[in-house]
Parts: C-alpha cells; structure tokens; sequence
C-alpha cells in the first residue's frame, strides 16, 4: 500500500509519517525543502525519538520523497496512491489542492479506481471536507463525479507535541510519548487499510472539539500569557504557579462546554484536562511560546480554539472570564517574526479593537462578549505584566 504525505515538518514524519510507517505503506513525502528531499530519498528512514527519560528512539523506514514543484511526479504518485494524508498547516491547504487535482485526473484517466481516501492532519474542524472544496473547482465534470464515487475526504483529529526540531541531522524528530489519532469511519469506502493505532469513530465531532478546545485553546493560553510576561517556552509558564492556573481556569471554562454539549463524564473529562496539564509540563521536551502562539488571526478566527468554544460557551449561559481574558493576550501577540501577528497588530492599530473583534473575530457589538474582550484587552495593556502575575 502506498500513502503520499504533503509536509516533511514536524507532525509528518513526527506522527503520520511514523504511524502510516508502522502499518505496513511505503511513505512519499511531498515537500519543499530540498535538502530534506535529498536525504529521505538517499537515505529512505529517519529517527523518531520520545521525549521520555529514556529518550527511546525508532527508526522509520520505507519513506521517500519527492518535491512538491516537481508536478508531473507528484501527480503519477497520486494516480497510484491508496491515501493521501497532509500535514502542510491550514492555511497551505490551497496550495497543495491543485496538484492534487492534476494527480487524481491522471487517475481517472488510467481508469485507476481502487479506492482513494484523503485525510488532512491539520488542526482544524472539518479539514479534509475544507481540502475537498479546495480540490473540486480544479476537476472537470467527469473526474468530478468519479471522484464523488472513488475518492473520500474522512474528517480526523490529530494530537501529538511535536515542537520545532534543532538536530544535528536535519530529518530527526523528537516527539511527545501521547498519541491520538481519531478518523471519521462512516467515510471510508471498502478496501481501506486501517493504520494501526488509529482510533475509528462513527461521529468525529466530540473528538475534535474536545481535543482542539482543550488540547490547543489550553496550550494557546499558555502560549500568549507566556510570551507577555516574557517567557520563551511552555515548560518555563507551566512552571508558573498563577499561569498554570490559568490555563487550566480556561480549560475547565472549556470543558463545562464540552460536557453540557456532548454529555461527556465530568470526572473523566477532568483526568483529560490533568493529563494535558501534565503533557504540557514534560520536563523532557523544549517547545517555543512563539511555535504554540504562532498564527494568531488563524487561532482567533470564527471557528478555531478561542472563538468558538467562546461564543458555543456563551450560549448555554456559561461564564468565560478567563477564555475571554485568553482572547484579549491573543490580540496582544506582537512578535515580528510572525507574520499574522504583524497582520493582526496593523488591523488593530489602523482599525480599531471593535472593528477587529467584528470582522476578523465574528464577534458582533451586540454580542456581550464583544465589550468585555475589548475590557480585558485595554487591562492587560495596561499592566503590561499579566494581572495573574501581580
Ligand atoms: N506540531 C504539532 O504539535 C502538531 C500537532 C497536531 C497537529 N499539527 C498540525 O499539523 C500541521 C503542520 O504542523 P507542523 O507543526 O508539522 O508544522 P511544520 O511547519 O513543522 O510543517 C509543515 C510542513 O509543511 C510544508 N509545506 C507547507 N506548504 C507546503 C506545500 N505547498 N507543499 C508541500 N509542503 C508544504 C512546510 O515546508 C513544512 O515542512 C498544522 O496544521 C498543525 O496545526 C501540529
Ligand atoms: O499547530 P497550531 O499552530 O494549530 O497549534 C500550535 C500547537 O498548539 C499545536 O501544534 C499542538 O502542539 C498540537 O495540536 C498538539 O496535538
């Protein structure tokens, strides 16, 4: 079975690559560094090592890969592909949708129509469906109603920490021991082969919300009070006992959301948010406040980690104070080396906090929450030094 894997960062050799790996495919990243293009290829494996006290590393092997400008190769390797998975970043989906257009009209073309799942790794709700409405206006009639009948997009969640690499050998990847993997089974199509270790679930939108409104709006909180009171890393804001507290203050605001919505266990629920805290704190594993905060007008859209557990929070009457003060420090993330926050720092400056908090945000004046972000936001100005701290 052969798995074409768009991304060589982090996540795709530190968790997919590995996974599909140990199940048996034959692994051809689609990437853009020429460099790591050259030694997956020459070398066909890399190390995976744990970031446990015993800092167990394993070799994935059977992987390849090719570069993603090279189409003509990239589109051959889709037409005789059995998955497609990618891990590129959300906002990059559209770049990869025509060449993945361009591979599966070859493949039509060779009338090749063993099934084709399509699985995008990203955190986002719905990725793969987004992947699909990217792919679509690049098909003709025909592919397309092939396509409808021969190639599924399964929704998934992805969660493992896989901070920014700095290795000697440029294809090494240390990773969190945690692992989950949750794909949406009504749609895979028959002959799929499951991928060892991933969890199968008839309806995937408790596993996603429960792992982006935790998992990510946690580590997100940790990320932006981190980077105000100047701190480099998520270990070094874990380590502070009142930021501690206010991330977990925010995923137990989350998480009366998550239980009222989806009925899960409170107690449960609990352990889940425990062992997150505790995953975060891993004295073994050194991730950047700037990696975690990074991309803010993507972390403080609509339907991402902030927003909307906010606005789903608000409607069944549930007080947010501190998911609302998590807002306010996202809106403050002004590192230069990023290029949203510069975007989000301009709009703010030239617009004004209401309009930002209407357009960019989806939170309208009317909306109670709308005033008291734009309160938290002027009060952590003020102090500079997050209240928390004080
Ligand atoms: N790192 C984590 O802890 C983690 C965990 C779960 C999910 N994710 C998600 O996985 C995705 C990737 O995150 P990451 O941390 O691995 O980032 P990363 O920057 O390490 O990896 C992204 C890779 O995609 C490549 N890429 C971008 N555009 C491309 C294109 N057009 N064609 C081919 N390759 C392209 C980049 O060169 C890079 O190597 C994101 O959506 C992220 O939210 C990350
Ligand atoms: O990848 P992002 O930018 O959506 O979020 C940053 C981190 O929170 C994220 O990469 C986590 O490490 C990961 O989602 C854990 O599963």
């Amino acid at each position: 079975m052969k798995a074409v894997h768009f991304g060589a960062g982090n996540i795709g050799r530190g968790f997919i690559g590995h996974m599909l790996s140990a199940s048996d495919y034959d692994v051809c990243f689609v990437a853009r560094n020429p460099k790591k293009i050259s030694l997956l290829q020459k070398r066909q494996e890399y190390p995976i090592t744990l970031a446990n006290n015993e800092q167990d590393t394993t070799i994935v092997n059977n992987v390849t890969a090719i570069n993603v400008n090279e189409q003509h190769r990239v589109a051959e390797e889709i037409a005789s592909a059995d998955l497609i998975t990618t891990a590129v970043g959300v906002s990059a989906l559209g770049d990869i949708a025509e060449p993945i257009a361009k591979g599966i009209y070859l493949r039509m073309k060779a009338n090749n129509y063993n099934p084709l799942h399509i699985i995008a790794c990203e955190n986002a709700i719905g990725g793969s469906t987004r992947l699909k409405k990217r792919i679509y206006p690049f098909l003709d009639e025909p592919t397309r109603a092939k396509a409808e009948r021969y190639i599924s997009f399964p929704n998934a969640a992805v969660d493992r920490i896989v901070p920014a690499q700095n290795h000697e050998d440029p294809l090494q990847v240390t990773v969190e021991p945690f692992y989950e993997w949750v794909v949406h089974r009504p749609a895979l199509l028959d002959g799929f082969k499951e991928i060892e270790g991933v969890h199968y679930v008839d309806s995937l939108e408790p596993y996603i919300e429960r792992k982006m409104f935790t998992v990510n709006t946690g580590h997100c909180v940790a990320a932006y009070f981190g980077y105000l009171a100047g701190l480099k890393t998520i270990r070094q804001v874990m380590s502070n006992t009142a930021l501690r507290a206010k991330v977990r203050h925010v995923m137990e605001e989350t998480g009366a959301m998550l239980i009222r919505k989806h009925g899960f266990n409170a107690e449960t629920h609990q352990k889940y948010i425990d062992t997150i805290l505790g995953r975060f704190a891993n004295p073994n594993l050194t991730d950047q406040v700037t990696r975690v905060a990074r991309s803010p007008l993507r972390k403080l859209s609509p339907h991402d980690r902030l927003v909307r557990p906010a606005m789903q929070a608000s409607e069944f009457g549930i007080e947010i104070p501190h998911l609302t003060s998590a807002m306010a420090a996202a809106m403050l993330f002004d590192d230069k080396r990023d290029e949203e926050a510069m975007k989000l720092q301009h709009f703010i400056h030239e617009d004004g906090l209401s309009p930002f908090i209407r357009e960019r945000m989806g939170i309208p004046e009317e909306h109670v929450l709308h005033q008291h972000i734009i309160t938290c936001y002027e009060e952590l100005q003020e102090h500079k030094v997050p209240k928390v701290l004080t």
